[in-house]
């Protein structure tokens, strides 16, 4: 288990995500976390009750015992956020932060630190251990420390060290990639609905055949291509849907969606950081 004491300055999803992560996997021992939010005390409350964590709404004493600060707020209050605490930080504290788009050059101005600021980027699955996060180092940030903050992160799921410029494409394909999935999911669950099929049934094919999807794309040395081609005999049903498909323009639309959230991810930086 790790010894650093850690507050999340934010406890919405992402942060309970992780929170959940940690418990599960017993990275920290649970007294070593501390979440604090802007307002919401039923949220904290819930949070303690379900975690055995600590909580708190004085940000200062949270901060004081912690070494490591996970920054956990919406990108629009980053600057609030930030004036808050920059007058409590010590030396040596690592900030984590969660934001998408915001650079670590942004977060260590604001803070007027030379302390490390490392941006994240995990997604909900954490919340079952399993996030693909990506991890990239700001100017301050020491190959130990991103070790350390990998060592954290692997309690959530896989972690792979980035380039802080490719954060934003990454953002798109693992941050928000799940709601994409689940998305598709949600169509699936439509068509179910329409045809009158058991939904407990469904619903366990449905998930046993995303499975089997994902351990073939890990295991098989096939390309998507050639293992979709596998399932597509000619004339048969696959090739059916396949071409209703493309009659959509179903790939377009999957690149320009993640297109539209890797620019987002720029966009929120431009205005946020002016
Ligand atoms: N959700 C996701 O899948 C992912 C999210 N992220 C990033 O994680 C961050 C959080 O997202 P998410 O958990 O979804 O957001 P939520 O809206 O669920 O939670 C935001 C939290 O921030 C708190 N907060 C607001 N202002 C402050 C402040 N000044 N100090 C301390 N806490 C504050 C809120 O408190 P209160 O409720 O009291 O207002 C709330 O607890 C975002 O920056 C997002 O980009 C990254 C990867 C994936
Ligand atoms: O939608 C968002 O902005 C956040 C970042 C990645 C996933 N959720």
């Amino acid at each position: 288990m790790l010894k650093q004491t850690i507050t999340f300055l934010g406890a919405g999803s992402m942060a309970e995500a992780i929170i959940s992560g940690m418990c599960v996997n017993k990275i920290v021992p649970r007294e070593q976390i501390i979440a604090t939010n802007h307002s919401n005390k039923e949220r904290l409350m819930e949070l303690e009750q379900k975690y055995q964590i600590h909580t708190t709404q004085n940000k200062h004493d949270a901060i004081r015992q912690s070494d490591l600060i996970i920054l956990a707020m919406k990108p629009k209050d980053i600057k609030k956020a930030t004036d808050e605490i920059k007058e409590m930080l010590h030396q040596d504290q690592i900030i984590i932060s969660l934001l998408a788009g915001i650079s670590t050059s942004f977060i260590e101005n604001a803070l007027e630190t030379s302390n490390s600021v490392i941006r994240v980027m995990p997604n909900t699955s954490a919340m079952i251990g399993q996030s693909a996060t990506t991890i990239a180092g700001g100017a301050h940030t020491t190959k130990e420390q991103l070790q350390l903050v990998e060592q954290l992160m692997q309690a959530v799921g896989t972690t792979t060290i980035i380039k802080e410029e490719e954060m934003d494409a990454y953002t798109a394909l693992a941050g928000s990639g799940p709601a994409f999935y689940y998305y598709m999911v949600e169509a699936m669950e439509q068509f179910v609905v329409e045809k009158g099929l058991d939904q407990e049934t469904s619903k366990a094919l449905l998930v046993q055949t995303l499975k089997g999807v994902t351990e073939m794309l890990a295991q098989s040395p096939d390309s998507p291509k050639a293992l979709r081609e596998k399932i597509t005999s000619k004339g048969g049903t696959t090739e059916a849907g396949l071409k209703e498909l493309e009659a959509y323009q179903f790939q377009q639309a999957v690149i320009s969606c993640l297109e539209k959230a890797t620019e987002k991810s720029n966009q929120l930086r431009k205005t946020i950081e002016r």
